[in-house]
C-alpha cells in the first residue's frame, strides 16, 4: 500500500513554527504498511481533525506524538524537538476504556498526574498553584461535585471528563485527542468540544483530534487528515469531505452532502458511522 502521491506538504496556517511536524514519515508493523510518506506540519492554535476507519492508524499516530511508538521511517518533531516519552507540554486523551468498579483512585487525584514532571517546587505557594489549577480544571469539565469519589463508580461520561480535565490541566501547547466524546451527553460533547477548541485558539494549542464523527466538531475543525488503507489526504473539510476525493481514498464510490452545517457521508460501509449524531454539531 502506498500512501496518495497527490499529497502536498502542508502549509502551516501561521508563520510560526509548526508545534508538530512530521517529514516522509512511515509506520508499519512487519509487512502491513499503516501509512507513509506522510508530510504534516500543524501550526500552534490549528484543529486537525484525524479520520479514517478502524485500523487505518490513527491511534498509532497519536503513538508516534506520545513517543510511545517509533516512526519505522522519516521524523517526527514536536516544537522543534524529537518525540519523547513523558513530555509535559503534551495533554492527551486517550481512547476510553472502562474502569474497574474496584480503582479507588479519587477523581482529583488523577487529574493531578496531569501536573506530574512540571517543576512547581515544594514550598507551599507550590502547592497551593498546584490546587487552583486542579480545581480550575475540575470546574471547566463540570466535575468538581464528583471529584472526591473513587473512580471506579462514575459513570463512562463522568470519568472521561476527569481525563479531559487531566489533559487539560497543564496548560499544553500539543494537545492529542482521541475520540474524546464518547459516551458523553450531547451537552457535556458541547462543552468539551469548547474546551479543547478553546485550547487551540486562545492559547495556542497545536489540537490533534481523533474522530468517527466530524460532524460535532466540524465548525471547529481547521485541516483534516483522512487515513484509509495506508493512503490518506490532508485539506481543509471541503478539499477533503467531497464526493470525489473520498471516493478515491476508499477507491469505492462515496457521497458526501452537506445538509445544513451537516455532512452526510454515504457509500462505505466503514463509513457511515461518521455521521452518526450528525444533529449535534
Ligand atoms: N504494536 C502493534 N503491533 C502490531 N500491530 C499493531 C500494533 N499496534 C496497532 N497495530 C495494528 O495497527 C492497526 C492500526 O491500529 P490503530 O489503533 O492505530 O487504528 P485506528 O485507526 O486508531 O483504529 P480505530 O478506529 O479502530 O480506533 C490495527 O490493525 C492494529 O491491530
Amino acid at each position: 500500500m502506498t500512501a496518495s502521491s497527490e499529497t502536498e506538504p502542508t502549509v502551516a496556517r501561521t508563520t510560526t513554527a509548526p508545534a508538530v511536524r512530521l517529514r516522509d514519515a512511515t509506520l508499519s508493523y512487519g509487512p502491513r504498511v499503516l501509512w507513509s510518506g506522510l508530510d504534516l506540519d500543524v501550526a500552534p492554535g490549528e484543529f486537525l481533525a484525524v479520520l479514517g476507519p478502524n485500523g487505518s492508524g490513527k491511534t498509532s499516530l497519536l503513538r508516534v506524538l506520545l513517543g510511545l511508538q517509533q516512526l519505522s521511517a522519516g521524523t517526527i518533531e514536536i516544537a522543534g524537538a524529537p518525540a519523547q516519552r513523558g513530555s509535559n507540554r503534551i495533554g492527551y486523551i486517550p481512547q476510553q476504556r472502562a474502569l474497574e468498579a474496584t480503582v479507588t483512585v479519587r477523581g482529583s487525584d488523577l487529574v493531578g498526574l496531569g501536573l506530574d514532571g512540571h517543576h512547581w517546587g515544594l514550598g507551599i505557594r507550590s502547592r497551593r498553584e498546584r490546587k487552583r489549577r486542579v480545581a480550575a480544571a475540575l470546574r471547566a469539565v463540570e466535575a468538581t461535585e464528583y471529584a472526591r469519589m473513587p473512580l471506579g463508580l462514575l459513570s463512562g461520561g463522568e470519568q472521561q471528563r476527569l481525563r479531559v480535565a487531566q489533559a487539560l490541566v497543564s496548560d499544553p501547547s500539543v494537545l492529542l485527542c482521541d475520540e474524546p466524546l464518547l459516551s458523553l451527553d450531547i451537552s457535556h460533547q458541547r462543552k468539551v468540544s469548547r474546551l479543547i477548541a478553546n485550547q487551540a485558539r486562545e492559547r495556542d494549542a497545536a489540537v490533534l483530534f481523533v474522530t468517527h464523527e466530524i460532524n460535532p466538531v466540524l465548525p471547529l475543525v481547521d485541516r483534516v487528515l483522512y487515513l484509509v488503507g495506508g493512503r490518506f489526504r490532508i485539506g481543509s473539510p471541503d478539499e477533503v469531505m467531497n464526493s470525489a476525493t473520498l471516493s478515491e481514498l476508499y477507491r469505492t464510490d462515496i457521497e458526501v452532502a452537506r445538509v445544513g452545517a451537516r455532512l452526510v457521508v454515504a457509500g462505505a460501509d466503514d463509513h457511515d458511522h461518521h455521521v452518526q449524531e450528525a444533529d449535534e454539531a
